[in-house]
Order: C-alpha cells, then sequence, then structure tokens
C-alpha cells in the first residue's frame, strides 16, 4: 500500500490524481494539500467513493503528521521547488507533474536531494506525448529543420510548456548543427516564437483547448508532422499511476517518464 499527499488537490490535475488514488487498490489518500478549503473533507468536496482527507494549506506540516509514502505535485511554477526542497526534508519521496522546472532548477533538486530521496519529475505523463517526444528525437535524425508549435487552455501559467522544452532537449540531441543561418528579418517582435536549444517554440492558449502538441519536420519538398492530443486530463492518469510505483525501483532524481518505461 503506498501512502499518498497529493499537492494542488483542487487544481484541475490534482482532482484528477485525488480520483486516482480514490480508485486504485494499492493507494490510500492521507493528505490533500490546496490554499482553499482548508479544513473540509477532500471527500465531500469531489464525491469520492471512499477517500478522505482534510483539507490542509501547509505541505510540511502536513508531512509531520500524516504517515506518507509519496507526495503527487501539481501545483505552479512559483511554488514547486519549495514543495519539492520540503518532501525531501521530510524524506518523503515525490512525483512532480508541476511544469516551469528550469535546467537550473532540476540541478538545484539534484544538489539537494540527498541519496535517501527518490524524485521523478515529468513534463508530461500522457504515453501518447511521450511517444510523440520520442518519435521526433528520431526523426531529427533524418530531418534538422523543425519547429514546436504548442497549443493549450487558457488558465496555463507558464510558457512554453515543459513539455515543448523537453521535446526540443530531446530532439536536439539528434539534430545536424547547422551553418550559415540566414539573418531573419522580424518586423513584430516574437512572430517568429521562442528559443530553445535553437528550436523555434510557438505557444498558443485559448479557451477549450486542453493540451496539444505538434513538431513540425521541413525538408526538400516534404513536411513531417508528428501530433499529440491531449482531450481531457484522465490521459495523464496511467503515467502518474506508473510514476508513484516505480518510486521503489529508482534512485535520486529521474527527469521525464522516458526514463521509466522500456522505449
Ligand atoms: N506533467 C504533466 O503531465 C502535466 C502537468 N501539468 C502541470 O501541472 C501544474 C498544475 O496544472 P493544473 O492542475 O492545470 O493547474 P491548476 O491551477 O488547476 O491547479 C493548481 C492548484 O494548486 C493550488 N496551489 C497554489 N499554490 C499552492 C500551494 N502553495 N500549495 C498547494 N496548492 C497550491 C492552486 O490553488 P489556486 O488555484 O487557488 O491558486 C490550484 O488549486 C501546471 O504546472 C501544469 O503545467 C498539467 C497537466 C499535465
Ligand atoms: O498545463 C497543462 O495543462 C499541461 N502542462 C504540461 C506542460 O507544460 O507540458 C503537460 C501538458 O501539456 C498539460
Amino acid at each position: 500500500m503506498k501512502n499518498i499527499v497529493v499537492s494542488g488537490a483542487l487544481g484541475k490535475m490534482g482532482q484528477e490524481v485525488v480520483k486516482l488514488v480514490d480508485r486504485t487498490d494499492n493507494f490510500k489518500l492521507v493528505g490533500a494539500v490546496d490554499v482553499a478549503k482548508v479544513g473540509e473533507d477532500i471527500k465531500e468536496v469531489l464525491n469520492l467513493e471512499q477517500a478522505s482527507a482534510e483539507i490542509t494549506n501547509d505541505l510540511g506540516e502536513t508531512l509531520e503528521q500524516v504517515e506518507a509514502d509519496a507526495v503527487v505535485d501539481f501545483t505552479t511554477p512559483q511554488v514547486v521547488m519549495g514543495n519539492i526542497k520540503t518532501v525531501c526534508e521530510a524524506g518523503v519521496d515525490i512525483v512532480v507533474g508541476t511544469t516551469g522546472i528550469t535546467e537550473a532548477d532540476l540541478n538545484k533538486v539534484k544538489e539537494f536531494a540527498d541519496e535517501n530521496n527518490k524524485v521523478i519529475i515529468a513534463p508530461n505523463f500522457a504515453i501518447g506525448a511521450i511517444l510523440m517526444m520520442e518519435f521526433s528525437k528520431k526523426a531529427a535524425k533524418f530531418l534538422d529543420d523543425v519547429e514546436i508549435i504548442e497549443q493549450h487552455h487558457d488558465g496555463k501559467l507558464d510558457a512554453p510548456s515543459g513539455t515543448a522544452i523537453k521535446t526540443a532537449e530531446l530532439i536536439q540531441e539528434n539534430l545536424t548543427p547547422k551553418e550559415d543561418e540566414r539573418e531573419e528579418i522580424e518586423k513584430l517582435e516574437g512572430a517568429r516564437g521562442a528559443e530553445q536549444d535553437g528550436i523555434n517554440i510557438h505557444s498558443v492558449r485559448l479557451p477549450g483547448l486542453v493540451a496539444h502538441q505538434e513538431v513540425l519536420f521541413g525538408g526538400e519538398g516534404q513536411t513531417l508532422k508528428l501530433r499529440h492530443d491531449s482531450i481531457n486530463r484522465r490521459s495523464f492518469m496511467p503515467g502518474v499511476a506508473l510514476a508513484i510505483n516505480k518510486l521503489d525501483e529508482i534512485d535520486g532524481v529521474v527527469y521525464g517518464l522516458d526514463n521509466l518505461i522500456e522505449l
């Protein structure tokens, strides 16, 4: 049995994780942390089958009061680093889905996580998105002109998405560096998007969207488009469950679900 605390339990993703814990036999909800509805029972708030926990607003204090094996964090880019530190200091394992974690942040986590801490950070838990990233990495061996277009709901705080950043990092591993780049004239700043590892990323935010990404490759007389769509947030839950179950098998910090499955 895994005793789980969900951090960001009332958010769009947090609610799905709480429901996942509620319906999974070897998971038990022992804590629900968020900033609203403090003192209320999450069972009533989310109309759960069996899971029950008083909503609290201090992750550190909560970990002192309950016997937790793992925390699952889907909060905000502003608070996630503090949460990871708090959980590591409490000697509890953590699965992090919150995005906005930079390479420098990742290095900081590796510094403060000691040999007993198990940390899984994944910018995307949807298996289709992992495959889209893997296929993009493969395609970059053959086509070295590529741009990323990511589209998300208008409630998303960070841009570009964590998935787009991770995709660019993976593509870059296989991309042949280009010489004599054309000097472009950008008449409107940002028109060509942002750049990560030399790859342009375009971020769209609109109501009605959930999470979507296209990786567009171009070559002589041809294009290749790799597209993934999460049409609801349940799409991420098998990946979250996999990560929680893999915590026992890993050492230290793992970044990306691709490192937990055989591709
Ligand atoms: N890795 C993946 O597969 C996925 C990652 N994400 C990422 O997960 C994160 C959350 O996304 P989403 O659920 O859509 O966002 P939401 O804004 O819906 O949820 C975030 C929740 O965290 C709460 N919160 C804010 N501060 C704290 C705090 N200090 N302690 C506890 N809870 C806090 C928020 O409260 P309030 O709103 O009142 O401020 C809110 O309820 C984002 O970074 C997103 O990019 C999303 C989908 C998939
Ligand atoms: O905020 C979201 O919704 C999502 N965030 C993650 C990201 O930034 O890549 C994963 C997914 O795209 C949904």
